[in-house]
């Protein structure tokens, strides 16, 4: 998908929201346990009851992983399952030195090898460039590099100074030499939504991944008037808060009435 048709999907949509697909058994409806593939089952019920108000699914590939070869195949019928005007994000958090990024990339970008074939992959800014630049060598593939995590150890390393910035500023700065805001996001949590104004002065056009909101407390409010731009510019997640609403027969009831209070709010914010 391309930088105008993520902004004309928002348009049309009236949403930035994008749903996390962060599918743990532990915490399924019981009714689903005797599914053949309860993960799955779950999964095309949230979509089939979000699909109209979500403009992007983020899969985090550790509930995948954690389970084994069944992970992945639940993993690949989700991905399968999201319908094509949806930005699909692969939340892997990968990133090696750039022989082991290649097939990292190959993995999440490629289906012909065997591979997935999602729009974009998380990857972690550490190891720098050659550790990123391998996940850009497939067109219109997008790579949304970590810059301001929405968790408090984000103090630790993110924030600390660098001569007159602070480290995620460098990781921002730096990272917009490898590429343009067509094929490169960063993310910034809701939580950090103090910092949004000045992300915004440094990267004015490249779309925000902002997680953070629901569970984790982050307001919608203030990150949507911070970092809203006239291209929509954000895809604001919501994992938890939408899958676990309830664990009821009316579970997917239940998750579109979380998707739709967001989806509204957002629609309020597109128009001021
Ligand atoms: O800074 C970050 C980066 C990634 N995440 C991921 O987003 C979701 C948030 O889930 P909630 O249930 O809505 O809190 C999850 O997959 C995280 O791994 C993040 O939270 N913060």
């Amino acid at each position: 998908m391309t930088y105008s048709e993520l902004s004309e999907l928002i348009v049309r949509k009236q949403s930035y929201l994008c749903v996390g697909l962060d599918t743990d058994l532990q915490k399924l409806p019981h009714h689903l346990l005797t599914e053949p593939d309860p993960v799955f089952t779950f999964n095309k019920a949230i979509i089939d009851a979000t699909a109209d108000l979500a403009v992007a699914y983020k899969p985090n590939i550790a509930f995948y992983e954690a389970q084994g070869p069944r992970g992945w195949e639940s993993l690949q019928k989700t991905l399968d399952y999201i319908p094509v005007d949806c930005f699909t994000i692969a939340d892997a958090k990968r990133g090696d030195i750039g022989n082991t990024s290649g097939l990292y990339a190959r993995t999440f970008f490629n289906p012909t090898a065997a591979g997935l074939n999602f729009d974009s992959v998380t990857v972690a800014p550490y190891m720098g460039a050659d550790s990123v630049t391998p996940f850009l060598e497939y067109a219109g593939k997008w790579v949304i590099l970590l810059a301001l995590t929405s968790n408090s150890g984000s103090a630790d390393f993110q924030r600390q100074a660098v001569g007159e910035q602070e480290l995620y500023q460098v990781v921002i700065e730096t990272a917009k030499r490898w590429a343009g805001p067509d094929r490169l996001m960063f993310v910034v949590g809701a939580t950090q939504a103090d910092e949004l104004s000045r992300i915004r002065e440094i990267a004015p056009d490249h779309f925000l991944l902002v997680p953070g909101v629901g569970a984790q407390g982050g307001s919608l409010a203030d990150v949507s008037r911070h970092g809203l731009t006239a291209h929509g510019g954000l895809l604001v997640n919501a994992s938890r808060s939408i899958l676990y609403a309830s664990n009821g027969l009316d579970f997917a009831e239940q998750a579109r009435a979380e998707a739709k209070a967001l989806q509204t709010e957002m629609a309020k914010y597109l128009n001021s």
